[in-house]
């Protein structure tokens, strides 16, 4: 079986200095690959050239099996690969069933018309947020979510689009202690259950160790290691490169 996702001495410069180098793994459907590395490794530029929001400087990126370096966002979308980004990308005023409502009209490949008819997506709307535990919340602004909430709504608007392939960038960021638990929960029914391929990056280690196949850690744009979570912190190299930092 052909993996999923199989990158090739990937690499992404920008004024002169080199971002991500030589960045070579692939990954089998249903797995779940969990990036770490200190700030500035690169793990969200590495995430911006699978997505297509920046262009490869060298290398490749075949999905299925299908070169898909040159594909544009939308045409990577189409293909099932999703994803969600580091900072909030909600709008405050708009609420949540919005939110997934617009979202599910671009997975449609029409635009994010606000003006559409909402009905023919009220069942969709309602199943994902039901999913994503946030049935009762489908009027509240987003801007009154907490910070948990609106992590499952930035998930809400990914299902909607029905990703095989996630890409989760630092989806625990800026959330609660108390509200991670029910985020793991989910982020890891969406793995086992419904056979998502996740990738993530989380600096958090014990949110991944529930939950990550394998381990990649990023440094200096490059991959350090690729391998079980145990065998990645028995590494030394890897000890090394975080100067002795408990991982
Ligand atoms: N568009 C850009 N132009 C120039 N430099 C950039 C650009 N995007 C990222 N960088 C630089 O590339 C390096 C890697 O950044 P990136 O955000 O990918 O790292 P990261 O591992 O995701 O870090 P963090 O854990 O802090 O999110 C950083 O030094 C950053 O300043």
């Amino acid at each position: 079986m052909a993996p999923v996702l199989r990158l090739l001495d990937l690499g992404w410069s920008v004024g002169g200095a080199t971002i991500v180098e030589d960045v070579s793994f692939a990954v089998d459907e249903g797995e779940f690959l969990a990036f770490i590395g200190p700030n500035g490794a690169g793990k969200t530029s590495l995430f911006n050239l699978i997505s297509g929001l920046v262009p490869a400087s060298r290398g490749s990126i075949g999905l299925d099996g299908t070169d898909i370096t040159a594909e544009s966002v939308p045409a990577r979308a189409r293909r099932g690969l999703g994803r969600t980004f580091q900072t909030s990308s909600l709008w405050p005023a708009m609420t949540v069933a919005d939110h997934v409502r617009l979202a599910a009209q671009a997975a449609d490949g029409g635009s994010y018309r606000i003006w559409r008819r909402a009905r023919p997506y009220a069942d969709r709307v309602g199943r994902v947020l039901e999913r994503t535990g946030l049935a009762d919340r489908a009027g509240a602004v987003a801007g009154s979510l907490s910070h948990g909430e609106k992590r499952k709504l930035e998930l809400a608007v990914l299902l909607v689009g029905e990703p095989r392939l996630m890409l989760l960038d630092e989806p625990m960021a800026g959330v609660s202690a108390e509200e991670v638990p029910a985020l793991t929960a989910l982020i890891r029914s969406l793995h086992r259950d419904e056979g998502r391929t996740v990738l993530m990056v989380e600096h958090h280690m014990d949110v991944l160790l529930g939950l990550a196949d394998r381990l990649a850690v990023m440094h200096h744009g490059t991959l350090l290691a690729l391998d079980t979570p145990a065998a990645v912190m028995a590494d030394t190299t890897v000890q090394q490169a975080y100067l002795g930092e408990a991982l």
